[in-house]
């Protein structure tokens, strides 16, 4: 949909700085107010601009803004070619390629979610962080089987609607592979494939590499790069612990899900996977249609293993109500007998 561009400046107060949700390494986010002229109602939605067009920006060189507008303008490409996907943050439209509308998502990041909001609450259960670990599989998964790589797959572009579902968002680095243009390699720090050093080498597995440190950060609780502690990379901690089965450590992080026994295979098939996912042997990391299958068997796993205790604790009721039916035809009045 294209939008009005100055219906756009009016929306965010002409980029008032009380609307700025956040400023990425290309662009500024603003909060916005829409009139919907067909139901007569306003809609908050996110506003990504170039730094440049933000009236209060430092003043940007000639080829930073050349660079921030083509980022914006192929982000917009990249999303305006998307169908809808539950699990991608969905886009909304644009104003003469210079403005992007999409859904706004009120809730934060899975990085504040995971590391922020955890130093004052705990994290989510398990079952919780394995179910947004899933969405974000499918997302991925929907990605590829379009032919777009994202490139920036981390935990800060893992961002919370208002019903706490998660989408992947940040398009900036995504890549058409139909456009056939190869670009120069890109993507952050902690997540980004060592073997991902020339364009050439750019492939689906490139995604599915970030996709196992945010698994990985996902199930342990802990930063992809965490310079407090040593190894600072989350990969070269949890890869070695995870061959040697030692997985007790990686998994106590996070509530619901610290190796008890119900959780504790599932977990271990879940590490298996981030660890093949984050391998530098490319080929041997799994699809991410792959991923997204192991997750639900993983997710089902505890399930499965519930009908086990359910019947104990069927038995185990059915043996008191017995003990009680017992107890009362063996006792008379003014006698007493004791069933064990
Ligand atoms: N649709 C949205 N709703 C709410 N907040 C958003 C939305 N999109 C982005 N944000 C927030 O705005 C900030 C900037 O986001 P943006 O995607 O531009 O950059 P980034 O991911 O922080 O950085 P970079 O582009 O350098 O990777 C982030 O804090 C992000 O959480």
């Amino acid at each position: 949909m294209e939008f009005d561009y100055e219906k756009l400046v009016s929306a965010t107060d002409g980029f008032s700085p009380s609307r700025l949700i956040g400023k990425g390494s290309h662009g500024y986010v603003y909060e916005g107010l829409l009139h919907e002229e067909h139901n007569k109602r306003h809609r908050v939605v996110a506003i990504k601009t170039p730094s440049l067009l933000s009236s209060r920006s430092q003043p940007s060189s000639l080829i930073t803004k050349t660079e921030q507008m083509k980022k914006l303008e192929d982000e917009i490409s990249v999303m305006s070619s998307l169908p809808y996907n539950p699990h991608v943050l969905t886009f909304l439209g644009h104003a003469e390629k210079r403005l992007m509308v999409v859904e706004f998502m009120p809730n934060g990041s899975l990085h504040q979610l995971l590391h922020v909001s955890s130093a004052t609450t705990s994290p989510p259960t398990w079952l919780k962080r394995i179910e947004i670990a899933l969405k974000i599989a499918r997302a991925v998964h929907f990605l590829h089987e379009q032919d777009i790589l994202h490139r920036d797959i981390k935990s800060d572009n893992i961002l919370f609607d208002s019903n706490w579902e998660p989408k992947l968002a940040d398009f900036g680095l995504a890549v058409d592979l139909a456009d056939k243009k190869v670009p120069t390699p890109a993507g952050t720090i902690g997540y980004l494939d060592p073997c991902y050093t020339s364009p050439e080498n750019l492939s689906a597995k490139t995604d599915v590499y970030s996709y196992g440190v945010v698994l990985l950060e996902i199930v342990s609780c802990r930063k992809a790069i965490d310079v407090s502690r040593s190894p600072a990379s989350i990969v070269d901690w949890a890869v070695p612990l995870i061959e040697e089965g030692e997985i007790g450590e990686i998994c106590g992080g996070g509530s619901g899900g610290r190796g008890s026994g119900v959780f504790m295979e599932a977990n271990l098939r879940l590490l298996r996977m981030a660890a093949r996912c984050v391998s530098s042997d490319v080929e041997s990391r799994p699809s991410s249609g792959e991923i997204a299958a192991e997750m639900v068997a993983c997710l089902t796993e505890p399930v499965r293993s519930l009908p086990l205790w359910v019947s104990f604790f069927r038995g185990v009721v059915k043996l008191k109500r017995r003990k009680k039916r017992l107890r009362e035809r063996m006792t008379w009045p003014g006698q007493t007998c004791r069933v064990r």
